[in-house]
């Protein structure tokens, strides 16, 4: 039998964690063959990812260039070569990365079909985030399977004119990767975050700079105010990142700055935290699993739903309001309480199965799938 080879281009650390539930799914079906090229954008970030979740890419691109510019032209010639010579029946992307672009758009020059993990995000505005707004609307421009988190993500895509058929609501896949690592390890919510620490990251490229630095004050005034409490901050490797968090941080005696966790350790500082202060997109999808109160760090978000469902809220880059309501929450367990009692709107850890099902319709369908689709 030939087999169907389905190509996964990644880059980042968030994309691994997102894709590796699906790659998985895929090599359990014996019809495929599963490719995984990691595009070299992060380094050290994306090995442990790969390790976390047994991932060893078929395919390993070098990454050339400090700038995401100079990396995004090297990228596109060593995929578009790479596509040329191989003979993908699908290729899968995530998200809204360079990385997760510069694949779309060599599958597409070569004919190859796109789709699309997390479709449908939007803030419409493309300056925030930056460049990921763009990436990802120019992603759907170009993909044929779109695989919407939500139901909010699946009508911003009908609403952009996409066929229904293209579209399927699957859950967001962060889910089946935190579902996949907590069952292994034994991580369970006890009910003891009360007592826990403050769990912080930031490394949005859209706040670098002065809201950055607002941020890490806010960080050190919060850390001064409620000195009972003891702050963790994973700091992301990016110089951009580093230098300003030990400029402001060190030295505080209950702020502990460490090194980037492997996935695991990030779900134990997670579970055990009583507050998260972050701007990532994957922290917020992951918190409410454990009902964790988060405060973003952005003027807007395109994870609504958390802060609907009343497990988040938007306070900004803005030093005075992270104190002022990271404050509220510390000094009033009701308020905390009220934004831990909900269910996690982002999945229910079914994602990647529903994915898998749909990659066998289209590469290996069966007699019913084609009376369906007919
Ligand atoms: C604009 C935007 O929002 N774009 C997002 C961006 O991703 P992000 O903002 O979620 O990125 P990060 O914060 O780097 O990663 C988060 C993950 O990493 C884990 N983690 C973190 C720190 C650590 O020390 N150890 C860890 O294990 C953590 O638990 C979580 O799962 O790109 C993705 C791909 O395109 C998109 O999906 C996503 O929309």
């Amino acid at each position: 039998m030939n087999k169907k080879v389905v190509g996964i281009v990644c880059g980042t650390r968030p994309e691994i964690i997102k894709l590796a539930p699906v790659y998985h799914a895929l090599r359990a079906q014996p019809e495929l063959t599963v490719q995984w090229v990691h595009t070299g954008q992060h380094g050290d970030m994306a090995a442990d990812m790969l390790r976390s979740f047994g991932i060893a890419p078929d395919v390993q691109l070098e990454r050339s260039g400090a700038s995401l510019e100079a990396f995004s032209v090297e990228c596109r010639g060593q995929l578009d070569a790479l596509v040329a010579r191989q003979r993908w029946d699908l290729c899968i992307v995530q998200g809204d990365t360079e990385s997760a672009f510069l694949g779309a758009l060599a599958a597409f020059y070569r004919r190859v079909p796109v789709a699309h993990v997390e479709a449908g995000l939007r803030t419409y505005n493309l300056e925030r985030p930056f460049p990921e707004e763009g990436l990802r609307q120019m992603i759907s421009r170009v993909a044929c399977m779109h695989w919407a988190p939500t139901e909010r993500a699946r009508e911003a895509l009908l609403r952009e004119g996409i066929p229904a058929e293209a579209i399927l609501l699957t859950g967001n896949t962060v889910v089946d990767a935190q579902q996949w690592i907590c069952k292994r390890h034994g991580i369970v919510r006890d009910g003891r975050p009360a007592d826990g620490h403050i769990l912080v990251t930031a490394h949005r490229r859209e706040n670098w700079g002065e809201e950055m630095e607002q941020t890490f004050h806010a960080v050190a005034d919060l850390a001064r105010l409620h000195s009972d409490k003891r702050v963790l901050f994973p700091v992301h490797l990016n110089p951009v990142v580093q230098k300003p968090a030990h400029e402001i941080l060190q030295g505080l005696d209950n702020v502990t700055l460490t090194a980037p966790l492997d996935y695991l350790g990030m779900q134990k500082a997670l579970v055990n935290a009583c507050l998260l202060l972050t701007d990532s997109g994957g922290l917020q999808e992951e918190a409410p699993t454990f009902g964790v109160p988060t405060l973003v760090l952005r003027h807007e978000t395109e994870r609504p739903e958390a802060v609907e469902a009343g497990c988040a809220r938007l306070v900004g880059p803005n030093r005075d309001a992270i104190v002022r309501e990271a404050s509220r929450l510390l000094d009033d367990p009701l308020a905390a309480e009220l934004m831990r009692k909900v269910v996690n709107p982002f999945g229910d850890g079914q994602a990647a199965r529903r994915i898998a099902q749909a990659v066998m319709a289209r590469l290996v369908p069966t007699q019913e799938d084609a009376a369906v689709a007919a």
